[in-house]
């Protein structure tokens, strides 16, 4: 449990409720309980205001940072070395392949809100690229859900990258996309799996903050559902989610549409 933050703000975070750990039912546990090794549990931070520009208006969100306890125990055992060896300055190399997924609450949520599970695209949520759908997909999921009287929370997963391969792979994968294969077949060209990711924590943050009450998914991907249902998610509605289609990526979209994506002709 974050300890590489100085032990007495930690106390204060947990003792204000904004640090909190989580099991596998997405249920408060003792943050001080020792861990049972193989436990999953995830730590929470939050919630944080974050000032949201949106199309029309402007929207305060609130964000956690969750992550999974094996992962930041790992980072303590070194931080005390690095520590130890007056090596501090180091702390950036050792943190930064800490996956930390992201929640935000949109709105007030209220019964039936929408949820979207966003995996992480450095190249479409960041940069903007239009090579895939992802960034308007991230933008219009936060605006649709601003707007729905139900409100929303968006999980943002960011172990994801490139459907699981990470970002050195996946940009290996646009040069082959580049020479001539579409987004599955370049991945099975380096010996990757069409699709690796992993939907586990994802499913805990949801159970935590929706509970096993009924949700909108908003995904054209059955698949990104019957992994949800799979971890005991069983009452999810999907909504299509179609935006930013451009020349850019249509081949991309027809890619996902063949692997099952549900896309009818007029979306793309
Ligand atoms: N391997 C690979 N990953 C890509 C490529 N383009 C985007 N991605 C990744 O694809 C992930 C998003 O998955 P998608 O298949 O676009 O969509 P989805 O999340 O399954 O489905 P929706 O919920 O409908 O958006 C992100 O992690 C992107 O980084 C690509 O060309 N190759």
């Amino acid at each position: 449990m974050f300890t590489y933050l100085n032990p007495e703000i930690r106390q204060r975070l947990i003792a204000e409720g904004k640090l909190v750990r989580l099991d596998a039912d997405g249920q408060l546990i003792d943050v001080h309980t020792p861990e049972a090794p193989g436990e999953l549990a995830i730590n929470l931070l939050g919630p944080i205001p974050l000032p949201i520009a949106l199309p029309s208006t402007q929207a305060t969100v609130q964000w956690y940072a969750a992550v999974r306890s094996t992962e930041l125990s790992q980072v303590e055992t070194l931080a005390s070395e690095l520590r130890a060896r007056g090596g501090q300055q180091l702390f950036s190399h050792l943190v930064s392949p800490l996956a930390v997924n992201s929640v935000l609450v949109v709105g007030n949520p209220t019964e039936n809100p929408l949820v979207r599970v966003h995996s992480n695209c450095l190249t479409g949520d960041v940069f903007g690229s239009q090579r895939c759908d992802c960034g308007p997909q991230l933008d219009a999921a936060i605006a649709r859900m601003h707007a729905d009287a139900a409100g929303g929370y968006l999980v943002y997963m960011a172990g994801h990258e490139g459907r699981g391969i990470g970002l050195w792979a996946k940009a290996a994968t646009y040069l082959l996309q580049d020479a001539g294969e579409d987004t599955y077949e370049a991945n099975r060209s380096l010996g990757l799996p069409d699709d690796s990711r992993d939907f586990t924590d994802a499913a805990v943050l949801i159970k935590h903050f929706v509970g096993a009450e009924a949700f909108r998914l908003l995904t054209n991907n059955p698949k990104k559902i019957e992994d949800l249902q799979h971890f005991g998610l069983r009452d999810i509605t999907q909504e299509k989610h179609v935006t930013g289609v451009s020349q850019w990526n249509k081949r991309y979209l027809h890619a996902k549409r063949s692997w099952g994506h549900k896309l009818d002709d007029e979306d793309i």
